[in-house]
């Protein structure tokens, strides 16, 4: 095929990134997941490679398969892990020094956690065990033979399905203990709880500490987890944490004489920092070590000598690890994490770090899906370079970075303009301005592949971090607590007006697209502005009373988001609703969603798609078959997701006939 210049829609089938980095104790060696996309399948899949600190690459898995779930050993011999090699999902291990693969078990639900206990004798997993159900009425009457409907689906659960995952089957998440050495699995919880948050087992094997949501009420306090203790001798469950909030991801520091874990206090707002706190087992005194931190901690590893913590969190649409010692001051080491939402710009990254310090972590560029990185001796490294191969040869969009004051109040405001290749400022170029959902999540200067495309087809594209995103303290995400949308439009409209002030930007030609939180807000501004020439709404909330008694995570909603449940402030709900602003609307208008979308259901793109129709104003629905909320987890979702919206634009540039 031909060279191209730019990247083409189908170039996402080339990308490749790394995900589940363990580095060896030393820190001479990253194991990692290489993701890639098989055109055949049309899904994500990925193999085991290692890179040396010199960069050299080894496969270590092979075949068409998705492995991930890795857990190297504590003695650096064993790489367990999760295939489907076998047809579904089991746990598998490698012998490294001889290259011998097992498959370990013949489980008939997929495992997840993979958990090393300190002697390297046992893992610990977790595995969806299925509960019988009965349905209720059975019919009679059906001859032998017969091909009656299928049968009725009938539902008392809460949650009943969820985005990503389909209808819920009954049963409930437990633990189990597997022995190194293979064979069959032991369950070691069975009560009516989800026992499914992250594991850590006591340095002496008798005790394995584990997140989860245990309350009697927990279907509807769906943030409120807490850390529990397993004793492996009696099977008793005790809790170690019990407060109002969170507590997850624990764990036992290498001396055994420390539980770290992440939480915080649910004061019941849309956000609050998760902070990172250190108990002392043998007292039970517990102290945060980042309430002065006003960022996130998203995850934490304990540092070879018990001393301290490294950190990672978002600061400002970068990520970074820091070292936080249990007294004392945090010593940053990196800002360059990034690089796994390759869709879109969001943070999204993740790191490791040998006992020596040396961290590995997935390395970010605006012009690479996430390679592996190594920061050690003050420097960062970039030990992989995945996409050299389909990207070098490419010109990519520059991503450059913008503060302006918002219109509202003259707050600060961090954006990012990506410039078409070949960009001369002393042209005139359209504009596509993208919104992030979330709402409380952050772009940044990351790779993404629908911004690349949409200046690839010649846009500037324009992405900003709007009031209630996070990476900026408490304060800013909490502006829209029950005040969403509101001053985040005057955030975006004055953006708009930054860049064209720039002079490169032909004004007639404005376009808005943004997905989730960003198809909200899409649509919040089409509803309040007619200066764009067209917009695409993705995956959006129109209406928040249909969306609450729709989405499939709508216990939290209500709570978090709203002041009352939507019959007891109809008026609230409303008036934060697109839906409300439709008649106002004379901008051509499509919506794009996918039809399997539990998290903002695609009955909400079709009240505004109905409307607009009422409305008499253009526009256009795309249902995108069987795709949940992440559309773009099937490259070719997200090749069709790029190209209607491009091509929903170019109906309405200058130089083309204008639409019928
Ligand atoms: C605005 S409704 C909730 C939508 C969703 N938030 C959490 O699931 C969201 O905005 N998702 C973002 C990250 C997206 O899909 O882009």
């Amino acid at each position: 095929t031909e060279l191209s210049e730019t990247l083409q829609s189908q170039d996402v089938f080339d990308l490749e990134y790394a995900a589940d980095l363990n580095i060896t104790n030393d820190g001479s060696e990253v194991y990692f997941i290489r993701h890639y996309m098989d055109i055949h399948s049309d899904k994500k899949l990925g193999n085991i490679w290692k890179v040396t600190q010199n960069g050299e690459l080894t496969p270590v898995t092979t075949g068409k398969h998705q492995q991930y779930g890795m857990a190297l050993s504590p003695d650096n011999k064993r790489l367990a892990y999760i295939s489907s090699e076998s047809g579904n999902p089991q746990i598998h291990m490698q012998w490294l020094e001889t290259g011998a693969t097992g498959q370990m078990t013949n489980l008939t639900t997929a495992p997840s956690r993979l958990t090393w206990s300190a002697d390297g004798k046992y893992l610990a997993f977790q595995m969806f065990v299925p509960e019988k159900a009965t349905p209720p009425v059975s019919l009679p009457g059906k001859p032998e033979g017969a091909e009656w409907a299928e049968p009725a689906i009938y539902i008392d659960d809460v949650y009943y399905r969820f985005d990503g995952g389909g209808y819920t089957k009954p049963g409930y998440t437990q633990i189990f203990l597997l022995s190194a050495q293979g064979g069959t699995p032991r369950q070691l919880t069975f009560d009516e709880f989800n026992n499914n948050g992250a594991m850590s087992w006591s340095q002496d094997g008798k005790q394995l500490y584990f997140s989860a949501n245990r309350h009697q009420n927990f279907r509807l306090e769906p943030v409120n987890t807490d850390i529990y203790r397993y004793e492996l001798a009696s099977g008793e469950i005790s809790a170690v944490t019990d407060r109002n909030g969170p507590d997850n991801q624990p764990s036992v520091s290498p001396d055994g004489r420390y539980l770290a874990y992440l939480g915080y206090d649910d004061r019941g707002t849309n956000y609050e920092n998760t902070q990172v706190y250190v108990r002392d087992l043998s007292s039970g005194k517990t102290q945060s070590l980042t309430a002065d931190l006003d960022r996130s901690v998203d995850s934490l590893h304990w540092d070879g000598s018990s001393r301290g913590l490294y950190i990672q969190y978002d600061d400002q649409g970068k990520t970074r690890v820091a070292y936080q010692p249990l007294k004392g001051k945090a010593k940053q080491l990196t800002d360059k994490l990034g690089g796994q939402s390759y869709g879109r710009p969001y943070t999204s990254s993740e790191f490791d770090v040998a006992s020596d310090g040396t961290v590995t972590f997935t390395y970010s560029a605006p012009d690479r899906p996430a390679d592996v990185g190594l920061h050690t001796g003050g420097k960062d490294i970039q030990l992989t370079h995945l996409n050299d191969d389909a990207l070098g040869h490419k010109t990519l969009a520059k991503v450059e970075e913008f503060w302006f004051k918002s219109s509202a109040d003259g707050r600060d405001i961090q954006g990012w303009i990506a410039y078409p290749p070949g960009f001369d400022k002393d042209k005139k170029y359209p504009m596509v301005l993208e919104i992030h959902g979330g709402p409380v999540t952050a772009y940044g200067p990351h790779f993404a592949a629908e911004i690349q495309l949409y200046a690839a087809a010649g846009y500037v594209v324009v992405y900003i971090n709007p009031r209630g995103s996070s990476s900026y303290g408490e304060e800013f995400a909490q502006t829209i607590h029950l005040n969403y949308p509101s001053q985040d439009y005057d955030d975006l409209m004055s953006a708009v007006d930054t860049v064209i002030d720039k002079g490169f930007i032909d004004e007639r030609e404005l376009f808005v697209t943004g997905g989730s939180g960003g198809g909200v807000l899409s649509a919040w501004i089409v509803g309040h502005t007619d200066r764009f020439k067209a917009a695409v709404v993705a995956k959006p909330v129109i209406n928040w009373y249909s969306f609450v008694l729709t989405s499939d995570f709508y216990p939290y909603f209500y709570k978090y988001w709203f002041a009352a449940k939507p019959w007891e402030d109809l008026e609230g709900y409303m008036q934060r609703s697109p839906i409300s602003y439709v008649g106002n609307v004379t901008t051509p208008t499509m919506l794009l969603t996918g039809e399997a979308d539990y998290r903002t259901p695609i009955s909400e793109s079709e009240q505004y798609y109905q409307a607009l129709k009422l409305q008499g104003v253009e526009t256009a629905m795309v249902r995108i078959p069987d795709a949940p909320h992440g559309i773009y987890k099937r490259p070719s979702n997200l090749m069709s997701k790029v190209e209607y919206i491009l091509w929903w634009f170019e109906q309405y540039r200058d130089e083309r006939p204008v639409k019928n």
